[in-house]
């Protein structure tokens, strides 16, 4: 499930001679290719990303040629041994096994995520040091902002007015009578939403539920973000005011060492049982355990992830019992134009970096 491509450059640009009547490569191109630097890519990425890493002339790569499946560990491993360049997704962990496979000609990574918690920065950094040049690394923030601030919001919306529980009732012949109180939810009129690590993606949230008539938005971080929050008039609160304010509670921030688990029965205890719980960022930012027991004794009123631990979860996993817990499969950023977006972000991030020049979008290691 993988195959070999040349960037090749536009036809027009290659000698005619080098391409034989049966349309294999001549001796003359088979050269002129073994210069090029070696890239590994990790899926089918969409079509974009690919385009350009074909048509730069600037790369040889190989392909992971699936979509459905990831690249099977030994075989990333065998295949990024002597790369220059390797284009992954999240799936990939990037860690000291993998780095020593690929030895040092590896000088750019680009990953085709805004997250970057399954690259090792701690063995990348330790890579950089000991080498001049260092592994680069590259990564796809803001291009996929809306995508996600949009699916955050069809995530609270869909939680907090209960859309799952009422469409199961309408087909499955739970549907009555008209009732007073039958699947009533939560309003955002009114409301106060809280914002756990607010960037971007937080405030662009923000923008989207302001219409609703929210009353108050406000946030917590690592310190207080004033240029952010005046874009959506947010106030800054410890984490517990936080848990205690909100009737909304988005989860923005980042996985780190920080951040791990830092949603856990210490948060819900203290949040209303009234409120709702969100996570479109990362599964691993969340206790499980203290989550569904937050949501099975009422402690809290629903959640909707779009992230868990792990991916997929399984589906005997004791959340999906819960009519209260909304659960996607990890697609907050899964439009069209976004995952293109990414994917060309990624690959030009790529090329950018195996040229010696400044990324689009660079990680500061
Ligand atoms: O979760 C998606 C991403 O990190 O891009």
């Amino acid at each position: 499930m993988w195959c070999r491509c040349v960037a090749l450059r536009p036809l027009q640009q290659l000698a005619v001679t080098s391409l034989n009547t049966t349309g294999l490569l001549t001796r003359n191109l088979q050269r002129e290719m073994s210069t090029l630097p070696r890239v590994y890519v990790t899926r089918q990425i969409p079509p974009e990303g690919l385009k350009i890493l074909r048509e730069s002339g600037q790369v040889q790569f190989e392909l992971w040629d699936s979509d459905d499946i990831p690249v099977p560990r030994k075989e990333l491993l065998q295949k990024v041994k002597g790369v220059d360049g390797l284009l992954c997704v999240l799936t990939e962990k990037i860690d000291a096994e993998l780095l020593d496979a690929a030895g040092p000609n590896l000088k750019v990574l680009s990953t085709m995520s805004v997250g970057f918690d399954h690259l090792s920065l701690e063995e990348l950094k330790k890579r950089s040091d000991q080498n001049i040049i260092g592994i680069r690394v590259g990564y796809t923030p803001e291009v996929l902002t809306d995508a996600v601030a949009e699916l955050t919001v069809a995530l609270l919306l869909t939680t907090s007015r209960r859309l799952i529980e009422a469409t199961h009732e309408a087909k499955t012949g739970g549907w009555g009578t008209w009732r007073t109180l039958w699947l009533c939810g939560h309003e955002l009129a009114n409301s106060t939403v809280g914002i756990l690590g607010l960037g971007r993606i937080g405030v662009a949230i923000a923008e989207r539920l302001a219409p609703f008539k929210v009353k108050k938005f406000i946030y917590t971080d690592l310190e207080p973000r004033p240029e952010l929050a005046s874009v959506i008039n947010a106030e800054y609160v410890s984490l517990d005011e936080l848990a205690k304010q909100s009737d909304f509670l988005a989860v923005c921030c980042a996985l780190t060492p920080e951040t791990k688990e830092i949603c856990n029965k210490d948060l819900f205890s203290k949040m209303k049982n009234t409120s709702i719980f969100i996570n479109t960022s990362r599964g691993g930012v969340v206790n499980q355990e203290d989550l569904y027991e937050a949501l099975s004794t009422g402690q809290i009123a629903g959640a909707g992830l779009d992230v868990t631990v792990p991916e997929p979860l399984p589906i005997n996993h004791q959340l999906f019992t819960l009519k209260n817990c909304v659960i996607l499969p990890h697609i907050a950023s899964a439009s069209y134009s976004t995952r293109n977006a990414m994917s060309a972000l990624a690959a030009n991030n790529l090329l950018c970096g195996l040229r010696g020049e400044a990324m689009i979008k660079e990680l500061k290691l």
